[in-house]
């Protein structure tokens, strides 16, 4: 059995991890591939953040004729080349897939690559499933970063219709003329703009009475709103069998007026994810978890076995890309320094939802301050009350701010509308440094007559005592 100084399972944020510093460590890499082509890198580079954005950027292309005709401008979309979107989106990301993985196979003579399913076999032994048979390998320290995968609801019939998840539906042949999207959260909610906006007629189901419902009421409510306009949305549903029938799938649905049966080409599973804990026989090594399958760890990502360290969606309650950077650079420094361990940072994490319109958000939402009894103030500028607002004849985007009324530090802020990653951008700056609101406000320039001045004007707008 060979012995490593580290084994690190996952090659999305866990490949981060080795870098020079590492050169004297004998190291195995260990990846099973995602998505249909087994890719190397991980989720967010394959299957995950990068794609849908390439998608989402091309839908926002090919959405502005729609939004044209109220300016005066009269455009035209004259054709949606899906294959070449596809192969254009995908010509790059395969490529840095394949390089990313060539790097690490031929290129660093002090990493091993194994290519397969790691299981525990033990405490601190893994078993790894090879194209050349299994091998067991233990090591000093390991780093789990093995990420996780679409979950699939237990709906009579799913299994054998044939559906799409994220992780298959972004290489579809053709566009379908039809999409059935279960599930109203992130996933749902960026492919809805994506395939809607190149053509598709897209149906909505979800079991609650909003979209993106995490979200601060406000924003929910109004991004519920736009969506029923855009796209045929049936919430308060609920799946009770799916059957394929001449090509089509076919869903019975209960809902607030009964029975509802749905058709369409194509069905996009997008209720959520799992962690790969159970792939992994995380148990079999030791390792806690918690009640929702997530590795446990405490601050410093450490789990319940001493030299062993997770991070990123097996672990974390954030499934996003910037946290699981995060907590790899806090185990990166916890492997390389081990008596002066640093610990996770989660106070802000901030989170962006990239359909039409977007949607950024940090901090609390108003029912969560309602809910924690701390005293707060809040403030909402349209995008309509701005000059650029004005530009773009936006009358439904707005941003939203909770904030301390006594010392005007800000608890939360929801933006929903043009650029609103960015714009959130400054205001996590804000809450990270400790920097209030009258300060933040009055104490610097705001570029006239910037997108900015929504956030200048929601400050301003603030109550403060
Ligand atoms: C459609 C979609 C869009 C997203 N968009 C965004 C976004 O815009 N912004 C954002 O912040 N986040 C986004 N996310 C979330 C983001 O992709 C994840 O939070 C992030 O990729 C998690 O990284 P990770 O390193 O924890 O896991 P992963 O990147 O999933 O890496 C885990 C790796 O471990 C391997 N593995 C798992 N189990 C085993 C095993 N037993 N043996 C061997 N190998 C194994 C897998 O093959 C994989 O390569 C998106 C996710 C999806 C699905
Ligand atoms: N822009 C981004 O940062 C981004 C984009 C995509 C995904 N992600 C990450 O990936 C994660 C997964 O995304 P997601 O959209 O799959 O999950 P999600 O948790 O955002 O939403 C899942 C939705 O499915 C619903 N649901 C759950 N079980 C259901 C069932 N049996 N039937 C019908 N509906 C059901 C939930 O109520 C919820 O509305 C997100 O939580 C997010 O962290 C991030």
């Amino acid at each position: 059995m060979r012995h490593f100084d580290l084994v690190i399972i996952g090659s999305g944020s866990g490949n981060s991890i080795i870098d020079d510093r590492f050169a004297d460590w004998d190291v195995a890499m260990i990846d099973k591939g995602v998505g249909p082509n087994d890719a190397y890198g991980g989720t967010c580079l394959n299957v995950g953040c990068i794609p849908t954005k390439m998608f989402v950027h091309t839908a926002d292309v090919a959405g502005a004729p729609a939004g044209g005709a109220k300016l005066g401008v009269d455009l035209e979309l004259r054709d949606v080349r899906w294959r070449d979107i596809r192969d254009r989106i995908f010509g790059r990301i395969d490529e840095i897939s394949a390089g990313g993985r060539r790097y690490r196979a031929e290129d660093n003579p002090n990493v091993t690559l194994y290519e397969g399913l790691a299981r525990f076999t033990g405490v601190k032994q893994l078993t790894v499933d090879t194209a050349a048979g299994p091998e067991t390998i233990s090591a000093d320290r390991i780093v789990v970063a093995a990420g996780g995968h679409p979950a699939i609801p237990d709906i009579p019939g799913l299994d054998q219709v044939g559906y799409y998840t994220s992780d298959s539906v972004m290489r579809l042949d053709e566009l379908p003329g039809r999409m059935i999207i279960m599930g109203t959260g992130f996933v749902g909610a960026e492919f809805a703009h994506v395939f809607s906006a190149l053509g598709v007629e897209v149906t909505m189901i979800g079991r609650s009475g909003r979209v993106l419902r995490a979200e601060d009421v406000d924003v929910s409510t109004r991004f519920t709103e736009l969506a029923a306009q855009r796209w045929d949305l049936r919430l308060n549903r609920k799946v009770i069998a799916v059957e394929r029938e001449d090509g089509l799938a076919r869903l019975h649905l209960e809902g607030p007026e009964g029975a509802e049966v749905l058709e369409a080409e194509a069905v996009l599973v997008a209720v959520g994810r799992v962690p790969n804990s159970d792939l992994l026989d995380a148990t079999a090594g030791g390792l806690e978890l918690t009640a929702d399958g997530k590795i446990k760890t405490d601050a410093t990502q450490l789990t319940s076995v001493a030299g062993v360290w997770a991070l990123g969606d097996v672990s974390s309650e954030h499934e996003l890309k910037h946290v699981a950077n995060h907590e790899m650079r806090v185990v990166q420094h916890n492997l390389l320094h081990p008596d002066e361990p640093i610990e996770s940072d989660h106070r802000f994490v901030p989170h962006a939802v990239f359909s039409a319109p977007q949607i950024a958000a940090v901090g609390l939402t108003e029912q969560e301050a309602q809910e924690s009894g701390i005293d707060y103030v809040t403030s909402t500028q349209d995008y309509a009350g701005i000059a650029y607002g004005w530009a773009m004849e936006d009358t439904t985007g707005f941003a939203k701010l909770l904030a301390d009324p006594e010392t005007g530090r800000l608890l939360g802020a929801h933006i929903i509308g043009p650029q609103a990653p960015t714009l959130l951008q400054p205001l996590i700056q804000a809450m990270q440094f400790g920097l209030d609101a009258r300060t933040m406000a009055r104490g610097q320039y705001w570029i006239h007559p910037g997108m900015p001045e929504l956030i200048e004007n929601a400050l301003l707008n603030l109550p403060l005592r």
